[in-house]
């Protein structure tokens, strides 16, 4: 049987990155981002500006059976300064890629937390977006640009930690990791719930719904726990035998001249959990994940 043939976008980015070398695995995959990065091991991949208003280049390059778009902005406090970008990135390149994509192309959009207001803890798929900032606004347009297109979409709503294999890019906990090892001090939330979810885990998911895709077009993919983003940080500092006299307990009110965040990030993934048959991570199993990407990628992490 011919392999199916999948396109990653944001292949330099966190969960891009990853992602391609976990699908390789079952698929033929080809890859984009608009710029590459030393520590890529794979190939078939493609520098491409999403931007651009034609992506005949990418598509004659490449004609995928699935895309997982996965490239955005991600950048919350650039968005809310430069909306045009935000919204041309994170938004118009869905519409690009549904209309230039063949016509049974399976178009998987990664989408974020970001799209509801703090006023509804634990959203489910039935609730009605209505997100804080432009960043969440971009990407709420995005799935409404790929409702309206009348392909075969998947929204994937998510709210993901883990490590960069890019070098120049750095998320949330290499953030802490960073800081226990240059023995600084951080500030972590104790108002701010999520749920997380690691890139390795939902890249499982992922695989899942290539090979057998769900009827519904919006799912909620993160964490099956609640945490504040202090217990994620205390937790994964605890798996690294850190020291948590680094950690402080802040506030996310105490933190001005950035866009505004919600304070209530958490996704439920009840439908997704009885759909798939399917037990989501707790924190433990986040934070695990983490410890054994780095201590494969690090060896020691101090
Ligand atoms: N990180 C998080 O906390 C969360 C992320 N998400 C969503 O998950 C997805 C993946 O996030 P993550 O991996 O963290 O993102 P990153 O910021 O790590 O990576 C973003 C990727 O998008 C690419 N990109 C940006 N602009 C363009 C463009 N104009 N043309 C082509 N490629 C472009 C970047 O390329 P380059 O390297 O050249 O900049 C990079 O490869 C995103 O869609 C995000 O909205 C959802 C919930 C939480
Ligand atoms: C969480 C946190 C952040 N910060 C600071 C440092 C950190 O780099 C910066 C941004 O925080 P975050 O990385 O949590 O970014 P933020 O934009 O809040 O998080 C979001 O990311 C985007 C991409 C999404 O899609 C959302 O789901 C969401 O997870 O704020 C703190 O000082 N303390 C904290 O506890």
């Amino acid at each position: 049987m011919t392999r199916k043939k999948v396109l990653v976008t944001g292949a330099s980015g966190m969960l891009g990155a990853n992602l391609v070398s976990q699908l390789e695995v079952h698929f033929d995959v080809y890859s984009t981002s608009s710029s590459d990065f030393k520590e890529r091991k794979f190939d078939k991949f493609k520098v491409f500006d999403l931007n651009k208003e034609d992506y005949s280049p990418l598509f004659s390059w490449v004609d995928p059976d699935v895309i997982i778009h996965c490239a955005a902005i991600t950048n919350g406090n650039f968005c809310q300064n430069n909306p045009y970008e935000a919204f041309l990135t994170n938004s118009f390149s869905c519409e690009k890629l549904a209309s230039f994509s063949n016509k049974e192309c399976h178009i998987i959009y990664i989408s974020t937390d970001a799209v509801f207001s703090p006023d509804i803890h634990l959203a489910k798929e039935s609730d009605i977006p209505n997100p804080e900032n432009i960043y969440g606004k971009s990407k709420e347009l995005g799935e409404f640009l790929l409702q309206s297109s009348h392909k075969k979409i998947s929204i994937i709503r998510t709210t993901i930690v883990g490590l960069n294999l890019n070098s120049k890019k750095s998320g949330f906990a290499e953030w802490i990791i960073r800081s226990q090892q240059k023995e600084e001090k951080i500030n972590l939330f104790e108002d701010v719930l999520f749920t997380p979810i690691s890139i390795w885990r939902l890249g499982k998911e992922i695989i899942s719904l290539i090979q057998n895709p769900m009827n519904r077009k919006i799912c909620h993919i993160s964490g099956s726990e609640v945490v504040t983003k202090y217990d994620f940080g205390y937790e994964l500092v605890k798996s690294l035998n850190g020291n948590f006299d680094l950690l402080t307990k802040g506030s996310i009110r105490e933190f001005s001249g950035r866009a505004k965040r919600s304070t209530d990030q958490t996704l439920s993934c009840k439908k997704y959990e009885i759909e798939r048959s399917v037990k989501l991570p707790a924190l433990i199993e986040t934070v695990n994940d983490i410890k054994i990407k780095y201590n494969e990628r690090y060896k020691n992490w101090k």
